[in-house]
């Protein structure tokens, strides 16, 4: 699959101002690139990479659509908060981005997602749910991360992510990953099994102590 960039534009939020990278892949799909401090089109060339490499690496996201979580305020995942929190410690850095990967429901497409949910509302858990469908648990892809930070000439970051998939798919795809900043916000009543879930079934770095009392009897 290859990848490639079509627009860019300024993009003010509530969180600060962004450079929003639009690209494409064969198929057509659009992946979304938010950026802040990081050179814009023809800005890349005249950038002095020494004095670049002498900076700390940029913080980067990678962040997987979820329609519900993100658009909807949805309690069952931690998406909407991660992504918010996220766009405010990149604003606050003044350099960094945020990948917004259009692999809704881990890849498997929203009307999947749903009947995922569906089997979740019988007591099923995230990942058996996905596999009760006969999808995969995770059918993401991350190929498309390497082209879009090079794009911005990027080819080492600080990883925003409880995930170590996503570490390892960076670091195998020419992305060295400097660091791992852990990101656990929005745990609630309805979302603390789904995360239990994660890290002891998806190998997702949660640690215990970032659950209040009420979530430790798992
Ligand atoms: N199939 C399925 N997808 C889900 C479910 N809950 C959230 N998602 C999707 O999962 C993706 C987010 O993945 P997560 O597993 O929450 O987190 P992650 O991106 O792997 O890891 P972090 O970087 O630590 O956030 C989004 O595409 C959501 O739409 C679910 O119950 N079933
Ligand atoms: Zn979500």
């Amino acid at each position: 699959m290859s990848y490639q960039f079509i627009t860019s534009a300024k993009l003010p939020t509530r969180h600060g101002e962004f450079d929003l990278h639009v690209f494409e892949n064969d198929d057509g799909q659009e992946h979304v690139m938010l950026s802040v401090g990081l050179p814009v089109g023809d800005e890349q060339s005249a950038t002095d990479n020494t004095d670049q490499r002498q900076r700390p690496a940029p913080l980067v996201r990678i962040h997987s659509e979820c329609l519900t979580g993100d658009a909807f305020g949805s309690l069952k995942c931690d998406c909407g908060p991660q992504l918010n929190t996220a766009m405010q410690a990149i604003q606050a850095e003044g350099c960094g981005a945020i990948l917004y990967l259009r692999q809704e429901g881990r890849g498997i497409g929203l009307t999947n997602k749903i009947r995922a949910y569906a089997l979740q509302d019988q007591g099923h858990d995230t990942l058996d749910a996905n596999l009760m469908l006969g999808l995969p648990a995770d059918a993401r892809i991350y190929d498309m991360c390497a082209p879009m930070l090079a794009h911005v000439g990027v080819d080492e970051v600080r990883l925003i992510t409880n995930n170590p998939d996503k570490v390892a798919y960076l670091t195998k795809h020419g992305v060295n990953v400097s660091e791992r900043v852990p990101l656990v916000v929005g745990v609630n009543d309805m979302n603390a099994e789904y995360l239990a879930t994660k890290r002891d079934r998806m190998g997702h770095l949660l640690d215990k102590e970032f659950y209040t009392a009420a979530h430790l009897n798992k």
